[in-house]
């Protein structure tokens, strides 16, 4: 199965870290959500944590407005918190409010350690680094999940109580989302420092995305260790 195009930057970091990269969207808690084994319990604690995660991670898309230098990147990094506040999370909210959870419980959940280091190191990478180190460790998060949901919408058991999360992240507005973003990255990426191929920085960023990539593997085994 061919993974989405997500744009040129995104191809080049996906190569470099491929190990990490199939160990994150082919993890465990992945599969059993693509047949349905994953026990509810694990999933309810796994949403209750990304709840907390996506309101850092949308904290971490505003810093990006903040360090954006035209008014596309501008735009794009501001759809992007609206998708995470107003979108992605409805999901969450629905689905716990099902199991009896509210969402001021949600927003006040203690976070779990692995939680808490993928969170803070994207955001300490945007209050160190510029828009581009933001942007590395950020895009694992954004395009591992849109590569899931294209992949488990095709392979999923038919009964998996798990579709709507898969259709979520399978949506083609989460897939034109990816899209954007990987098109807004390449040209942030041309216009800082020409080609990544060749850029001093290359080693760098690498870093950025590959570190990120191996905080979504710990997050995914969160979820199945949570009691
Ligand atoms: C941990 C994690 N990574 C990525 C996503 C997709 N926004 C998410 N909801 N949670």
């Amino acid at each position: 199965m061919t993974a989405p195009d997500y744009g040129r930057s995104f191809a080049l970091w996906r190569a470099a870290a491929a190990e990490d990269w199939q160990d994150y969207t082919h993890h465990a808690f992945v599969e059993g959500l693509r047949d349905g084994s994953l026990p509810r319990r694990c999933f309810v604690n796994y949403l209750i944590q990304d709840y907390v995660f996506l309101v850092h991670f949308s904290r971490a898309w505003s810093m990006a407005v903040v360090k954006s230098e035209t008014m596309e990147e501008m735009k794009t990094c501001a759809a992007t918190v609206d998708a995470l506040v107003n979108h992605e999370m409805a999901l969450h909210i629905r689905t716990c409010a099902a199991a009896g959870i509210d969402e001021a419980a949600l927003f006040t959940a203690t976070e779990a350690p692995a939680n808490l280091a993928y969170t803070r190191y994207v955001l300490d990478a945007g209050m160190q680094g510029d828009f581009l180190d933001l942007m590395a460790a950020l895009l694992p998060c954004v395009m591992g999940y849109g590569e899931i949901g294209q992949r488990l919408a095709q392979t999923r058991s038919a009964d998996t109580p798990y579709a709507e999360w898969i259709e979520t992240y399978a949506d083609p507005d989460y897939q034109a989302l990816c899209q954007t973003v990987g098109a807004m990255v390449d040209a942030a990426v041309a216009r800082r420092i020409g080609d990544l191929e060749t850029a001093p920085r290359r080693t760098a960023l690498q870093n950025r995305f590959s570190t990120a990539t191996r905080l979504e593997v710990g997050f995914w085994q969160m979820g199945l260790d949570l009691p």
